[in-house]
């Protein structure tokens, strides 16, 4: 099939220089699998020392630098915002768009969202748009009604041929930092929905997309995540942070 499989760290406000450079001389002795890429994001000012700390010990191109959040602008009087050729200067070639806390916390709506990622795939960078249900939500029966209301506005704006440069990453938001872990089976069929429910516009875009999974994911229940049909690696908060965790769930992700 030959979809790639992508394990992303986000550090959310979390991190250092000194883990910028612990972690680049780790994952420098990582060995990947076949088809698999992994892209780190820590918070913006550590950016550029990522990029650097990863060109002085030649990480290997299968390591990319990504972003958590962009502005969808592209300069201008937007105090304390970022825009995509800023990230781009930095050595960004991702960015997660549309996390659960940017949209509980700041009130990112769907729509702002679509904007973000029309932003980021203009300038070429490579949107991580997340999606995913709250508690009440899935006890509500109500998690693929959710998901198509976060994922229509961006086929909207976009254009579902856009698609193919573009990573979804489902989390359930009740499983974010919990240690609550959405079930293999339950992520799976979910991850099915989201395949189908973009089969349903285009296929050829849809059995090529990297969906990943996200919420309390760690070097214990990674591989059998990362095994089922639909599950194309993972989006990682708190075991991205440690080292050698983030090592095993790197080494867990094959391409499919
Ligand atoms: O972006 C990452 C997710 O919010 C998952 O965070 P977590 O692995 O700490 O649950």
């Amino acid at each position: 099939m030959n979809r790639l499989s992508i394990v992303a760290a986000n550090w959310k406000m979390n991190g250092s220089l000194a883990l910028v450079n612990s972690m680049v001389s780790e994952l420098n002795n990582v060995t990947l699998n076949e088809n698999v890429e992994v892209v780190v994001c820590p918070s913006f000012p550590y950016l550029a020392a990522f990029s650097l700390a990863s060109d002085n010990v030649n990480l290997s191109k299968a390591f990319s630098l990504g972003a958590q959040n962009l502005n969808e602008f592209a300069n201008g009087a937007f105090t304390g915002e970022v825009s995509t050729s800023m990230l781009q200067e930095v050595g960004a070639s991702y960015v997660i768009v549309g996390h659960s806390e940017r949209r509980s916390i700041y009130n990112e709506s769907s729509v702002l969202v679509a904007h973000k990622v029309k932003a980021a795939l203009s300038a070429g960078l490579k949107p991580i748009l997340c999606i995913g249900e709250s508690e009440d939500e899935r006890v509500a029966e109500q998690t693929e009604v959710v998901l198509a209301a976060q994922l229509q506005p961006v086929i909207d704006e976009i254009g579902i041929e856009n698609f193919k440069n573009v990573v979804i990453a489902y989390e359930p938001v009740w499983a974010i930092g919990t240690g609550k872990t959405a079930s293999p089976e339950m992520a799976q069929a979910t991850h099915q929905f989201i395949r189908e429910f973009i089969a349903k516009v285009d296929e050829n875009v849809a059995v090529k997309l990297p969906l990943l999974y996200g919420g309390s994911v760690n070097a214990t229940n990674c591989e059998e995540l990362f095994a089922q049909a639909d599950i194309d690696g993972g989006l990682i908060g708190g075991a991205s942070l440690k080292a050698e965790e983030f090592k095993i769930i790197c080494s867990a992700a094959k391409g499919k």
